[in-house]
């Protein structure tokens, strides 16, 4: 403890006062201890042209700081939301005998199958039949009767849902009633009556840490609608995210993930700046956009567009366009306040207050050490994700199909009346079957909004899903990973995939009728937690992003030179074109020979290659020609080096040969009459027009054939 002091006071390093249970001081002072000299490197000779021209250039193309590097696993926490009083409609489960005898070792602590199945025996229910049970004697002062209907009973409760959570060795169990029993296992485990506290602590606490000492994070929350994601990153109410915390004291102990990492942070900087003989400077702001669709929002700009297209929104989110300053926790309050007001939030059958699209909370630290000159940016991205639902169970989609029947009788003639006239209003309705269901075109609109938002969603999810199956699969020599394919992966692509480090909190309800999305969520859990990147401080995500794809594109590039080949391919056509008594006509027959020198033995590199240029594209918010013309590469990559001689010479680009073949050359119409076509020594009569074309056409496929092209 003593040494941490040592390097939070002389070598400006955060550490928490409050430490994670299973954490040891000497572990924290290590971890921290290798990064001792980030506000300490030698400083850089000021060059004030050389800043000059960085504070022309956008984030992205600025050169990503050296960076101090750790392995890192993302992280894992599984929380379990209280049962709620609702009656849980699931049906009892029947595992197989070796499940079954597994999950009665592990609740009643067995070491041995024979111990379990002698439990088994007793409980009867699993063999269906009473025969068996009834030989078996009731354990000694037990009556006989009795302990049979225990046991019926005791075997008629395994129903599906979260059978048991274990704290202590960060296990859940999980029945599943299509996939049986399952046991996942994570870095943290917080049961039902967990703290808001305790959650912080297990899942944020460390990452915001790092935050201040320069390394980029993410904290993620995934699970079903109604599960707690929202409980979880904001708190409850209101008054948990920006209500006066001063008065009621269990106010702010409701506070979620994003209230008390501002208020950890702000501490943090403060105590630094009044305590601490450091001279550094800190500038602290955030954004808060949602994602709808392929739509990102400012929540703090009135909910309009991020960027001006689709593609900028993304660069202008990195880049820090949609950033608002904040000095104290009440510009946080604030912030939240209003990004909670322009949110996109409706009353589903799963949950009252159910986000409907995915929100992102980014916080951006900028500190500088005036006395080296060493400054460094890090950013903490808080994401909310929207509850993967199944419409049957949200009923997003209830009502609309009613709703529209009747619209269409009343477009029919409903006595002369007007559709404004019998529409009685908007909202309400919503319950299949609804005596009073209002019908006019807002509540039309208003429950397919419902249906489109699910929809966004689940969308998104999936992409987020792909990736990071991606992600996991090692072995797989593309390594691609489709970010691309949402917007949610594309803001998300630094977290999972980059450079900084990340907790994912998966949140689950306990009844056995929310099984298959439970099983879902932990299978999600665990895929994360296979992830291992290296984190990196004071890394632009942006640039990093950038860099990384180039640093793989000139890879891929080497291994294309490396491949690559020529092959000649020769086909024969016949030319029906050629006119009786030519030379050609007599000597082939009027077949045509045609080769063609082909590039083979790289297709995957090619195809891998034209995918990150399109992700590079996507990035820098340029079109793929201008990416492929070289010019964002500063001319070091153009289109020769690019595409080696290869653009438009693979086998796929017999077309683009067909078109040059047709596309007469008038300029080698004087070569073919200088003679150095040997068909036409020796002719007395001038060529005619068509027969020059055709021999201009044939010098033309040389030409093409000796840059590359075709022969
Ligand atoms: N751990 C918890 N303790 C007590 N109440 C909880 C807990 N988790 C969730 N709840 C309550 O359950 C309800 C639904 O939670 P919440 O809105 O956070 O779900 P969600 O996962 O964000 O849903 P959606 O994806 O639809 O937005 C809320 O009323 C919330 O207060």
């Amino acid at each position: 403890m003593r040494y941490l002091n040592l390097l939070h006071v002389e070598h400006g390093l955060y550490s928490s006062t409050v430490k994670q249970a299973d954490e040891r001081y000497k572990d924290i002072f290590f971890r921290l201890y290798k990064r001792r000299d980030l506000w300490f490197c030698a400083k850089e000779v000021e060059d004030p042209e050389e800043e000059e021209r960085k504070k022309e250039l956008p984030l992205w193309r600025l050169e990503p700081k050296p960076a101090t590097t750790e392995n890192f696993n993302i992280q894992v926490s599984f929380r379990l939301k209280p049962k709620s009083q609702e009656e849980d409609e699931e049906k009892e489960v029947t595992l197989p005998l070796h499940q079954r005898i597994q999950l009665i070792k592990m609740s009643k602590k067995l070491k041995s199958n024979a111990a379990a199945l002698r439990v088994l025996k007793r409980e009867g229910a699993w063999f269906g039949e009473r025969k068996w049970d009834e030989k078996t004697a009731p354990e000694s002062g037990e009556n006989k009767e009795n302990s049979l209907e225990n046991n019926k009973q005791q075997a008629e409760t395994l129903r599906g849902g979260i059978h048991s959570v274990d704290a202590f060795s960060s296990k859940v169990v999980m029945v599943d009633p299509t996939k049986g029993l399952r046991e996942f296992e994570f870095d943290s485990v917080l049961p039902d009556k967990s703290s808001q506290g305790t959650v912080y602590e297990s899942s944020a606490r460390r990452l915001v840490s790092d935050f201040i000492n320069g390394f980029n994070g993410t904290i993620l929350v995934y699970g079903q609608t109604g599960s707690g994601k929202t409980h979880t990153m904001f708190g409850p109410d209101d008054d948990a995210v920006f209500g006066d915390h001063s008065k009621p004291a269990t106010s702010r102990q409701m506070r979620g993930i994003i209230p008390r990492a501002c208020a950890e942070v702000l501490d943090a900087l403060e105590f630094r700046s009044t305590q601490l003989n450091l001279k550094m400077t800190a500038s602290l702001s955030v954004s808060y956009v949602e994602i709808y669709g392929n739509q990102v929002n400012d929540l703090l700009n009135g909910g309009a567009p991020c960027g001006h297209s689709k593609v900028a929104a993304q660069r202008f989110v990195l880049d820090g366009a949609a950033e608002n300053p904040i000095t104290c926790l009440a510009d946080v309050q604030r912030v939240l306040r209003i990004g909670e007001e322009g949110k996109r939030r409706a009353a589903t059958a799963m949950n009252e207050r159910s986000s409907r699209a995915h929100c992102l909370f980014i916080i951006s630290l900028d500190q500088k050490n005036l006395d080296t000159g060493v400054s460094c940016k890090s950013r903490l991205f808080l994401a909310d994700l929207g509850g993967s639902e199944q419409v049957k169970k949200s009923k997003v989609n209830v009502g609309t199909s009613k709703h529209i029947e009747k619209l269409k009788l009343q477009t029919m003639g409903d006595n002369g009346r007007t559709l404004a006239e019998s529409g009685a209003g908007a909202g309400g309705g919503g319950e299949e079957g609804g005596e009073n269901l209002n019908t006019n075109f807002s509540t039309g609109f208003k429950f397919s909004d419902r249906l489109r938002e699910a929809v966004y969603i689940n969308t998104g999810l999936l992409a987020l899903k792909q990736c990071v199956k991606a992600l996991n699969d090692t072995e797989s020599k593309s390594q691609y990973v489709p970010y691309g394919d949402s917007k949610l992966t594309l803001l998300l692509s630094s977290g999972l995939g980059g450079d900084s480090k990340t907790s994912v909190v998966v949140c689950a309800a306990q009844e056995g009728k929310h099984s298959s999305e439970t099983t879902a969520a932990l299978l999600f859990g665990q895929a994360c937690r296979k992830i291992t990147k290296t984190a990196m401080s004071g890394a632009n995500m942006l640039a990093d992003l950038i860099h990384k794809i180039d640093r793989e594109i000139a890879t891929v590039e080497a291994q294309i030179k490396a491949k690559e080949r020529w092959e000649v391919k020769e086909e024969k056509r016949k030319d029906d074109r050629v006119e009786e008594g030519t030379v050609e006509a007599l000597g082939f027959g009027g077949v045509e020979v045609k080769k063609s020198t082909v590039l083979v033995g790289a297709e995957a590199e090619r195809k891998r290659l034209n995918e990150l240029l399109m992700e590079r594209a996507q990035l820098t918010g340029t079109t793929l020609e201008s990416e492929v013309g070289g010019s964002q590469f500063g001319g070091a990559v153009g289109f020769g080096t690019r595409f080696g001689a290869g653009f438009g010479t693979s086998v796929n680009n017999a077309e683009e040969v067909y078109r040059f073949k047709d596309t007469v050359d008038e300029e080698a119409i004087p070569d073919v009459l200088k003679g150095k076509v040997a068909g036409w020594k020796g002719a007395e009569a001038a060529p005619s027009k068509e027969k020059l074309q055709k021999f201009a056409r044939k010098a033309n496929r040389r030409k093409m054939a000796y840059a590359g092209i075709s022969a």
